[in-house]
């Protein structure tokens, strides 16, 4: 049975198990939701966002939407404008940590390009989406003079998909958008095929380049190769390790033939993506009783709140009783966003004033989700703090308020990267680990990247399991991460059949 057989046969098996947890799950779910009298209402700041300031949100969005377009530089110039995103100094802090802190950079731009255009592409299946521009937003480079004008400066630049209010809140609209999502709706393999188009064509055509070129296998081939992984984001370390065992492969194999080297090269990469998870637990760490409290962390616009939509209507449709906390109180419109996706998930959602302490909302929401015997609480956070400190304290901070209520609380940390920023990412994750306990990542837009191989880089650099990957911004496009449905979906048309 050759590579392509084994990975179909592998797919369909995963996705018959995973059917089958989804229906006990919902079982289990319904059984205990039919004896709970409590209906499921939205607490906290009740008050509906008004039409006239969605207007004005949509007036902005779209003006600073054609802006860009009217900005858009070429990729060349886009990315000698791509700048390294320096965290800046804390200047309040007088200790040395924060001094050396204050140094830790985030380089969120040097892939921005694509970042931008997966974020503007509409999807047909989500007519009510709003496009603007966030440029700012992965770019802080310095302390704003107050919280108004950086409120102001994010607001007005800010590069949102949102479902309006009005529209997520009305029933018709609702079933409408249902509708669309499930007639969409694919299976988890068709939807790695897909959200890997870019990766898998770019690399495709990579290595046939590559073979088509060389006559002997000898250095200068494994050097090319070298900077071919490079390129696909598996990571400086990675791309020399897989080189050099490949080495050793094309040798013990004796492959001489282009097809062979292939062959040889996509199995061992296979093997090596497999080996990169061993031992990794890729699924959600559910509470044995009680809420399972999961925090959502990282930079802005990586995709934070769009995921948490998307999981929390992942959870309801499976029969869970889902609360989302909008801790994000930094930016008003993190807010609202919030809460169009809580509508239109139908799940609840606790939100504080805008620049409150988002402690608070944390603390409101912990106590609600424990009090009320929900299943799952969701905690939306602000990316946007100046340097590692600041961000160690606040996340401390909450969890520590979590800890208080729920003791195993928070059951997962997730930290949720944007595919399109490449090795920025990398650093990302870096600087999260260091300041909190990262318990996975979600790696999102991976449909607007041809560097799939970030997954790579993560999983054997970081070694932090990959729980959940975006690919797409349909509500189904989150996937829980697959490494099966990773590879075939990465090397399905190199894969001898
Ligand atoms: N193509 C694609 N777009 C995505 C995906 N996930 C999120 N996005 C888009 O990325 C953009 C930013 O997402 P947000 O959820 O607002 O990001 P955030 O991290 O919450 O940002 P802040 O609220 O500023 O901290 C939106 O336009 C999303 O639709 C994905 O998997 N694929």
């Amino acid at each position: 049975m050759g590579l392509f057989d084994i990975f179909k046969r592998r797919s369909k098996k995963n996705e018959k198990k995973q059917e089958k947890e989804q229906q006990q799950e919902t079982q289990k779910s319904s059984k205990r939701s039919s004896a709970e009298t409590e209906s499921n209402k939205t607490i906290g700041d009740t008050e509906k966002v008004t039409q006239a300031s969605q207007e004005d949100t949509g007036d902005k969005q779209s003006q600073t939407s054609k802006q860009r377009q009217v900005e858009a530089p070429t990729n060349d110039s886009q990315e000698s404008a791509n700048r390294s995103v320096s965290q800046v100094d804390d200047r309040n802090s007088s200790d040395n940590v924060s001094q050396a802190s204050s140094e830790v950079k985030l380089e969120i731009g040097s892939n921005q390009n694509e970042s931008t255009k997966a974020a503007e592409k509409s999807q047909p299946g989500e007519p009510d989406q709003l496009v603007a521009k966030e440029s700012s937003r992965d770019h802080p480079e310095s302390v704003p003079a107050s919280q108004d004008d950086e409120q102001k400066k994010t607001d007005e630049k800010v590069q949102r998909t949102l479902p309006t209010v009005d529209e997520a809140a009305s029933p018709a609209e609702k079933h409408r958008l249902d509708d669309e999502e499930a007639s969409s709706e694919t299976t988890s393999t068709q939807s790695y095929e897909r959200g890997l188009e870019k990766s898998r064509s770019s690399f495709g055509a990579k290595l046939n380049a590559l073979l088509a070129n060389f006559r002997h296998v000898d250095e200068s081939f494994f050097d090319d190769l070298e900077d071919m992984l490079i390129e696909s984001d598996v990571g400086f370390d990675s791309a020399i390790r897989i080189t050099d065992e490949l080495r050793e492969e094309v040798k013990l194999q004796n492959a001489k033939k282009s097809k062979d080297v292939q062959n040889v090269i996509v199995k061992k990469l296979i093997d090596m993506y497999d080996a990169a998870g061993n031992g990794e637990n890729a699924s959600i760490n559910m509470a044995k009783s009680g809420p399972t409290v999961i925090l959502m962390v990282g930079v802005n616009g990586v995709g934070k709140t769009t995921t948490i939509g998307k999981m929390a209507k992942m959870y309801k449709d499976q029969g869970k009783k889902v609360v989302l906390a909008a801790a994000d109180t930094f930016r008003a419109g993190a807010i609202e966003q919030l809460n169009v996706w809580a509508e239109r998930d139908g799940v609840d959602i606790v939100k504080g004033k805008p620049k409150s302490d988002p402690s608070s909302v944390v603390f409101d929401a912990v106590k609600k989700a424990r009090d009320e015997s929900y299943d799952i609480l969701m905690v939306d956070t602000a990316g946007r703090l100046q340097n590692k400190v600041n961000l160690m304290n606040e996340l401390s901070k909450m969890k520590k308020i979590l800890t208080r209520e729920i003791p195993e609380a928070p059951h997962e940390v997730l930290l949720v990267l944007d595919a399109t920023t490449g090795q920025n990412a990398m650093t990302q994750a870096k600087m999260f680990k260091e300041a909190t306990d990262v318990t996975g990542i979600v790696l999102t837009k991976l449909d607007g990247t041809a560097k799939g191989g970030i997954v790579l880089a993560i999983r054997s650099e970081l070694h932090l399991p990959v729980k959940y990957v975006g690919l797409g911004e349909k509500v189904t496009d989150l996937k829980p991460f697959d490494p099966n449905d990773f590879v075939y979906g990465l090397f399905k048309g190199l894969i001898s059949e």
